[in-house]
């Protein structure tokens, strides 16, 4: 049967590495920063440069397909995903390495049809990777298969996590006590490269065996969220239901028995969900 979305993939692969090319000529170039929700929430004019370079390619070609993209968001822009297709982008993710050159950064683009992320890229500029996967396909990275770890002891694992941009006290107590749990089940290691896109492509290629965070948001984990679950692996909420590509807290993992061994440990809070603009 033909693939419907394929024209729509192949777009988002040359948009993404074009974007990158601009990512990449950025950081040789003083970056003034700018702060959004709090002074640890930072962007750029690259990030809004890049994510009019990529809504701005999409619309000639889909003149009728919808965005929800992080810097049209935080300019006002609503955050609802319908049924329509839609385009989910982060411009940088890792928006703090970028500002400090730390070398991991991504763009990220899922596409959604029904609330159903049809493909995903995630292009890791500085490492020239581009991740990519099409629902029920498979996923790639610079064309190779991607397959997660078969390792099923979580005492044998490496798990990737973030702290996020919140400095609310309370939720960094709750974000620590989950890590001390984790760390403590004891797991070979914890790690984090900065930004959701590249933690979960980890997973997808099998160098870590799990990525959990709360706090993110639906253009961080849309296109990776695909990528790992293309390579066999497994997707839930901290609290062990259903991922909700909107409620900001995501558990994906080689498998089902290492993520339900991580749920047992977080402490599950929710932040406001991405679908709540006032409550954001
Ligand atoms: O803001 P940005 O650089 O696109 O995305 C960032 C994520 O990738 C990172 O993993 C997370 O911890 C931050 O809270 C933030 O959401
Ligand atoms: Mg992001
Ligand atoms: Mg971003």
């Amino acid at each position: 049967m033909a693939d419907v979305w394929q024209t729509a993939m192949d777009h988002a692969v040359g948009a993404a590495r074009r974007a990158g090319q601009v990512v990449r000529e950025a950081l040789q170039d003083d970056r003034k920063v700018m702060t959004k929700s709090s002074s640890v929430d930072l962007v750029t004019q690259t990030d809004q440069k890049v994510e009019q370079l990529i809504i701005q390619s999409v619309k000639e070609k889909f003149p009728t397909h919808r965005f929800i993209g992080e810097e049209s968001v935080a300019a006002g822009e609503s955050c609802v995903l319908t049924d329509a297709p839609t385009w989910i982008i982060d411009p940088i993710d890792g928006t703090t390495n970028f500002v400090h050159a730390f070398p991991f950064v991504a763009v990220s683009i899922g596409f959604s049809v029904n609330k159903q992320v049809e493909f995903g890229v995630v292009f890791s500029c500085l490492e020239d990777k581009m991740f990519t996967a099409r629902r029920g396909k498979g996923a790639f990275c610079n064309g190779e298969p991607l397959q997660v770890s078969d390792q099923e002891d979580i005492k044998q694992s490496i798990i990737a996590t973030e702290f996020g941009s919140s400095r609310d006290p309370d939720a960094v107590d709750r974000i620590f006590s989950s890590l001390r749990n984790v760390l403590c089940i004891p797991v070979h290691g914890v790690r984090g490269a900065g930004t959701a896109a590249i933690n979960m492509c980890l997973v997808a290629s099998g160098c870590v065996e799990a990525y959990y965070e709360i706090g993110i948001h639906v253009w961080d984990i849309a296109a990776g969220s695909l990528i790992v679950s293309e390579a066999g692996g497994v997707l839930m909420d901290v609290d062990g239901g259903p991922l909700d590509l909107m409620s900001r807290r995501i558990v994906a993992a080689n498998s089902r028995t290492i993520a339900e061994r991580i749920v047992r440990e977080i402490d599950a809070f929710g932040p406001p969900r991405d679908d709540e603009p006032l409550r954001r």
